[in-house]
């Protein structure tokens, strides 16, 4: 137990804890700070006494936010924190995926480097297209880091044109027309009803046969079995996922026995700095609730 001005903090475990470790000393809290699946079931187990949900995270699509808001709790996330670390993510995923790392990798592994001067050939950043597809906090913080690689022009498609948009001279377009003239198509978009399964064959086969498809927003929004096949059979060129469905991939899933997908478990934002910067984030919001105050990052 610590203990501030505030209040007195229970730490469970240096990492998260079960569902069911949180529950049995929960009714006992006026708030939590985790990243945990809360449904009303959860609710319902936690007691009236919970005035307070932070979860340490940018997405929240694993709580039921409605639910929580009608019982009068406060809810509250740790967004923009860690966009840079996860834009850093997105070039890292998109270099390693352009110029076909895992495979080289793999080639590496079993003996088979050729001396080919036409050798395993990836594609260059310079000159080509980059489409963002929800160009919020991490897409604006990956077009900032792309721009040095002379990417002659990005696009970007959701709901509205945004002023961001306009000061990082990206073009708005929908995204039919930024499937089909992207060289790298970029996800960030979070999961929602509308974005749910939102990569499907049909998006895939807009793509171009040189296409690299980044994702690090959710893994639902991809059709896991449409890109394995657009990978497979060369719909498109190849992939670079931090965020995949399931999560994480079981050992000797499809996915991982592509060479033209550079696969990592969701570790975009996992660096010693943002981490901390998140749990900081994640901790204000609650000192501000138990003032009485707006959350830092309220939902
Ligand atoms: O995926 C990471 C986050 O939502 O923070």
């Amino acid at each position: 137990m610590y203990s501030c001005s505030l209040c007195d903090v229970t730490i469970l475990k240096p990492n998260w804890p079960t569902e069911a470790e949180v529950l049995k000393v929960l009714p006992e809290y006026d708030a939590l700070l985790g990243k945990l699946h809360i449904d009303t079931d959860f609710l319902n187990a936690a007691g009236s006494k919970l005035k307070i949900i932070s979860t340490p995270s940018a997405g929240y699509d694993h709580m039921n936010i409605q639910e929580i808001k009608k019982r009068g709790i406060k809810v509250g996330h740790a967004p923009k924190v860690l966009s840079g670390a996860v834009a850093e993510t997105a070039v890292f995923l998109l270099l390693g995926a352009a110029r076909r790392a895992h495979e080289g990798r793999l080639l590496l592994e079993q003996g088979k480097v050729e001396n080919g001067f036409q050798w395993l050939l990836g594609h260059d950043l310079r000159n080509k297209t980059v489409g963002i597809v929800g160009l919020g906090n991490i897409g604006e913080e990956i077009v900032k880091r792309l721009k040095p690689f002379e990417i002659k022009k990005f696009f970007y498609t959701g709901h509205s044109r945004k002023k961001a948009g306009d000061d990082l001279g990206a073009e708005f377009v929908n995204l039919d027309t930024l499937l089909k003239e992207s060289d790298f198509v970029i996800s960030c978009v979070p999961l929602t009803p509308e974005t749910d399964k939102m990569f499907s064959d049909d998006a895939f086969k807009k793509m171009r046969k040189t296409s690299v498809f980044v994702n690090i927003g959710r893994g639902k929004t991809v059709d896991t079995d449409a890109l394995v096949r657009a990978l497979k059979n060369q719909t498109i060129f190849a992939a670079g996922l931090d965020v995949t469905e399931p999560e994480p991939l079981p050992v000797g899933h499809e996915l991982l026995k592509l060479p033209n997908a550079v696969i990592i478990p969701h570790m975009g934002s996992q660096t010693v700095e943002t981490r901390n910067d998140m749990a900081l984030a994640a901790a204000q919001n609650i000192l501000n609730g138990l003032e009485g105050k707006t959350l830092l990052y309220e939902l």
